[in-house]
């Protein structure tokens, strides 16, 4: 399919927006080297920009210039820092469409999916700036006469942060927002295939009045080089990171060395389970929410879908309705409501997974093809077994398998049956299945009549190998700080 290049500079109101120099101890660089890399637009296949190309040694400096910028950020009052951030926050509203449309121009998906992105990104500014203000202490009456015992909590240190592509302002986001409110460095780290998003929020930091240093975007094609700078560089003492199981183990091995702190949000294969007193259509409704958005490219998908024998048919046959009212393109062409996927391995593997699946038996009821480029049809299989590497592999693209079962026993034992444990869902009105089959799912969210679950408000993360912490809520702060008990001889 031909089409134009994308000319990202026309579509924005604000072109300096569009930053393709990396944001390095408060001042835009090139590489060193000079080296730059692509970055491609997924529904074209055009290069549209191209982005300077760091090496260890340019974050090195970001690190440095962090730990320097947080001794005098963390001595400014709470207030001081949340007033920053509530800027911060604004300024992202007020350009949230040019931060959409660059948005959807790098990583694929609608442009109304992408302001969405900015808009919840923007909430983790707005809520963990307010937090910043609630980083309490606590005193302890002594254990002898002559004790004054108290509790402080202060930032950790320099963070680094390596984040993925399918929300490019979002993870970042949720993970600066607490960094900064508690006093912290930054030096964050984008996906090679999206690092515009990110630098595009760091030219908002700088107007918002972030000090220089502080917050650093380091864009590189050589991913393990700057993981390896982050784990090894004694100024960083917090890790953050967002993306596969896979790549997680790999940081955490390299993590143990210095003992470093981690954050882990990872891979999830999260079932959804239809029993035969839900509402059809509102689990209908919630299973294209949870499948379907970003294309199927986010951890919290719904992956596995079981339901019951007696509503089985029923529920495929709305489904696959529901399905064939998707309109696959271009995310800035109007009414457009799935975009391309990220790479050509994307599609490589939601086809594997269809074959793999047809192979043992099922059936495509509609879809099941890939098209042009790096789009692929949205797709509804029957028929599909715990056998079937579906199962047990996160698709990561426009695949709803279906999974018979027969009683609530038998869906929650398999549900379970995964090393993953992020995001679970399920519709039933009867309120003590409801009650049962909440408890019983070994998962850190669980969704009940609802496919959408993502706030800031509320503590997201994984049990299992699906990860370590949390973020979000008056939790997430907490992987930011430090505590200290100071005990006083009077
Ligand atoms: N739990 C969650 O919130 C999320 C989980 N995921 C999971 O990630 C997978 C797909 O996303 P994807 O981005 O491909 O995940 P990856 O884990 O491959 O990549 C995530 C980030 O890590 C970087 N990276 C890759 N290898 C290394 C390394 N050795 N050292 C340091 N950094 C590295 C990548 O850089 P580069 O891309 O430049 O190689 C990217 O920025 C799925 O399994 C999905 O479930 C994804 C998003 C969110
Ligand atoms: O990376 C992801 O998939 C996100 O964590 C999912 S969410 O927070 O946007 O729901």
């Amino acid at each position: 399919m031909t089409q134009d290049a994308t000319d990202l500079r026309m579509l924005l109101k604000d072109p300096s927006l569009l930053q393709t120099r990396a944001y390095v101890a408060g001042e835009w660089v090139d590489a060193d080297d000079g080296k730059t890399f692509g970055v491609v637009n997924p529904a074209r296949g055009d290069v549209i920009a191209e982005v300077a190309d760091l090496s260890r040694a340019e974050v090195a400096r970001a690190i440095a210039a962090a730990a320097q910028a947080m001794k005098g950020w963390a001595a400014r009052t709470a207030k001081d820092r949340a007033q920053i951030l509530r800027k911060w926050f604004d300024l992202m509203m007020e350009n949230q469409d040019d931060l959409g449309r660059i948005l959807t121009v790098e990583q694929g998906k609608p442009l109304a999916e992408a302001k969405g992105e900015i808009a919840y990104g923007a909430s983790f500014i707005e809520w963990f700036g307010e937090e910043a203000k609630r980083i309490y202490g606590e005193t302890i009456p002594g254990h002898q006469p002559d004790k004054r015992l108290t509790v402080i909590r202060q930032p950790i240190g320099v963070v680094g942060s390596i984040t993925p592509w399918n929300f490019p302002n979002a993870m970042i986001t949720r993970k600066c927002g607490p960094a900064l409110a508690a006093g912290c460095g930054f030096v964050g780290r984008p996906a090679a295939e999206t690092p515009l998003s990110a630098l595009a929020l760091a030219v908002l930091a700088e107007r918002a009045g972030v000090p220089k240093g502080l917050f650093s975007i380091v864009t590189s094609s050589r991913s393990s080089d700057i993981g390896k700078e982050f784990c090894e560089n004694p100024a960083v003492r917090k890790l953050t990171f967002t993306g596969s199981t896979e790549v997680g183990r790999i940081l955490l091995r390299q993590a143990a060395d210095q003992v470093l702190k981690c954050s882990m949000e990872l891979g999830g294969n999260a079932p959804f389970i239809v029993f035969d007193d839900a509402d059809l259509d509102a689990a209908v409704e919630g299973a294209m929410a949870s499948k379907f958005r970003n294309n199927g490219q986010t951890c919290v998908c719904a992956n596995r879908i079981y339901v019951q024998a007696g509503v089985y048919d029923e529920f495929a046959r709305r489904l696959a309705a529901a399905v064939d009212k998707l309109r696959v393109g271009d995310g800035l062409e109007e009414g457009v409501t799935t975009g391309p996927l990220i790479n050509r391995d994307a599609v490589e593997k939601v086809q594997d997974h269809i074959q793999d699946a047809v192979a043992g038996g099922a059936t495509v009821v509609t879809g099941g093809r890939p098209r042009d480029g790096l789009f692929f049809d949205p797709t509804v299989v029957t028929g599909i077994t715990d056998k079937m590497k579906v199962a047990s592999e996160e698709t990561f693209g426009p695949l709803a398998p279906l999974f018979k079962f027969t009683t609530e026993e038998e869906a929650i034992e398999r549900a379970n049956a995964t090393i993953f444990g992020l995001a679970a869902y399920f519709y039933a009105r009867d309120i003590g299945r409801v009650t049962r089959v909440q408890e019983a799912l070994e998962y850190g969210i669980v969704g009940v009549n609802t496919g959408i679950i993502s706030t800031e408000v509320a503590p997201f993360g994984g049990v299992k190998q699906s990860g370590l912490g949390r973020e979000g809520s008056r939790h997430g702060i907490e992987d930011y700080l430090e505590m200290k008990y100071i005990c006083l001889s009077v």
